[in-house]
């Protein structure tokens, strides 16, 4: 079994056989094969048409040289950045690719957006030659709002460039019969990619979403694929369901969930560190409903077993010859701390295409062990009709609606003091990243673990909407919400908009907590000001108390009543 067997771990690891043995008993893995909609839900919606990233890499296979034939014509037109405009599924796979493997010696610089935030967008907009450069707009739907905003902004930007080649420079990825679709070829794209419709955002990486960007930026497609086509044939195994490697994870996950244990901790090589994003959404989208669900736990300091509460379930990924020193030493501890333990063993960055399709496997099995619809996302439009609403205001009155934020201490005080054990913390950043905010939501979340002993995650807003949003609410109410939001200065308009980008992001912000609080989570709002990282820092002194302060009172949080009906 991949749990070591110790006292703690031995009746999950029974629980885990005995639903490894109901998968084979009910024939679910064949039946997930046959596209058998009732593995899942009675009805057929959302999962007949959703099946498709079962048999897309043969589709792909067939295209591998068409996607060779355009990466060398984007070289040979000089490319020196591809800008990938997307949201959630058809952005967070090429984002871990691009963190990954990187450009191929003579490859374009591949930049991977997913903002609204202001700064975010022009952070971008400077980096790159609006004439040497190619925009992919990927949009499954092809109508998602930051996307198009984002499209017009370099639709524009492109066109007052001087010695640009207008739609010869944009390259959609979408669904057949889409506005996108129109779009580029009213607009005269370059190239359009036609995906096969019956694939979710979040389980579309192996298709033309992740492997056009994957093509562009130089990497080996066909071993990519070769990877994950060794998966796809040892997750057929059907009789004996504790051969297939995404019926174990899957299981394993759901049965640790229903101990308790469902914060699916990833621990990584440190290459490999950009894969939670990717999982966070597959995992957060596919099963957060219905009050229950995974909740992935990405990015998270390493630290020592005593931080971490019972409601862990860790998972490594440990890519062979990486700087494994200090993983190791940690799972070494937390192995002989009794903590439950996955390991996943990848020996070369190509295994990743292997790694993709276990997961989405995982998650399907893990979707039925649970009893929910892995394929759906009922709680993601909340939001958006929110800040829709809230953008109309705006249109009718001229600005946001004002809204009291609490200071800084108010507000986290106030939050925290909701913290129990079994709770998380997410932090929710509408900012442009860069080295040191990156530091500074670090050094937070490893400020609240280490004093409440809590897990924590870390989205960047909007990006998260379209990944764990869909747990934070639909979800169990264990979540703590910490909105940070940017002053959005200076803004930046968005072509033939009333509204600006800096607007749009403050909307989803707004939007968002509605919703949260809607759903009667938790949820506060923290201004950011005009210095971002120094806001963040002051609120990890916050929670750090002094050295002297701390040898006199030790730091404890006496929970509130809600927060002792949150225990279990
Ligand atoms: O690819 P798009 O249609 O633009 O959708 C982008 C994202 O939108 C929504 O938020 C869905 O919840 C995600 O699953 C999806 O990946």
């Amino acid at each position: 079994m991949p749990i070591r067997p110790n006292p703690s771990s031995r009746p999950a690891d029974q629980a885990i056989t005995r639903t490894l043995e109901d998968l084979a008993g009910s024939h679910t893995i064949e039946r997930t094969w046959t596209r058998d909609h009732t593995v899942w839900k009675p009805a057929p919606t959302e999962i007949e048409n959703r099946l498709g990233w079962l048999t897309v890499l043969d589709q792909m296979q067939d295209g591998l040289s068409d996607l060779r034939t355009f990466a060398q014509a984007a070289r040979e037109a000089r490319i020196t950045d591809v800008v990938l405009l997307g949201m959630g599924g058809s952005s967070l796979g090429p984002e871990v690719l691009r963190c990954t493997f990187g450009p191929a010696k003579g490859a374009p610089q591949l930049w991977v957006l997913d903002s609204t935030v202001p700064g975010w967008v022009r952070q971008v907009t400077k980096a790159i030659q609006p004439a040497r450069t190619l925009f992919l707009v990927a949009s499954k739907s092809g109508g998602t709002i930051e996307v198009m905003s984002l499209f017009a902004h370099f639709w524009n930007l492109v066109h007052q460039t001087k010695g640009h080649r207008g739609g010869a420079q944009f390259v959609a990825i979408t669904d057949p019969g889409t506005g996108l679709e129109r779009l580029a070829r009213e607009r005269g794209f370059w190239r359009t990619f036609i995906n096969q419709p019956d694939i979710g955002g979040r389980y579309s990486v192996l298709s033309y979403f992740g492997l056009v960007p994957a093509a562009l930026l130089g990497l080996n497609v066909e071993k990519l694929l070769s990877r994950a086509l060794s998966m796809r044939e040892a997750c057929r195994h059907t009789s004996s369901p504790q051969d297939n490697p995404g019926a174990v994870l899957g299981a394993t996950m759901a049965v640790m969930a229903r101990g308790g244990r469902d914060k699916v901790t990833l621990l990584t090589s440190p290459t490999l560190n950009s894969f939670g994003l990717w999982v966070e959404q597959l995992l957060a989208e596919s099963t957060g409903k219905e009050g229950t669900g995974l909740v992935p736990i990405a990015g998270e300091a390493l630290a020592t077993p005593s931080t971490y509460g019972t409601d862990r379930f860790f998972v490594c990924l440990r890519l062979k010859g990486d700087r494994n020193a200090s993983l190791d030493r940690g799972l070494a501890a937390l192995h002989k701390a009794g903590h439950p333990i996955f390991r996943l063993n990848l020996n070369d960055l190509y295994d990743l295409g292997a790694e993709f399709f276990r997961w989405e496997f995982a998650t399907a099995v893990a979707g039925h062990v649970l009893g929910i619809h892995p394929f759906d996302q009922p709680n993601v439009q909340e939001s958006k009709d929110n800040t829709a609403r809230v953008l109309k205001e705006v249109d009718s009155r001229g600005r946001l609606p004002a809204r009291p934020m609490p200071p800084p201490r108010q507000a986290l005080a106030q939050l925290l003091e909701q913290a129990a054990p079994h709770r998380y913390v997410a932090i929710l950043a509408y900012t442009t990243p860069n080295p040191q905010i990156d530091a500074a939501l670090r050094a937070l979340r490893k400020a609240i673990m280490v004093r409440h002993r809590l897990a924590t995650t870390a989205g960047y807003g909007p990006r998260y909407l379209h990944s764990t949003g869909q747990l934070h609410k639909g979800g169990p109410n264990t979540g703590l919400f910490l909105e940070l939001v940017d002053a959005m200065r200076p803004d930046l308009p968005i072509p033939e908009q009333s509204y600006t980008f800096g607007t749009l992001a403050q909307a989803q912000a707004l939007g968002d907590l509605q919703s949260l609080h809607s759903h009667q989570r938790p949820a506060v709002r923290i201004s950011l000001g005009a210095d971002p990282v120094r806001t963040i820092r002051q609120l990890v002194a916050l929670l750090t108390p002094s050295a002297r302060a701390s040898r006199k009172k030790p730091a404890t949080t006496r929970p509130t009543p809600s927060a002792r009906r949150a225990r279990r």
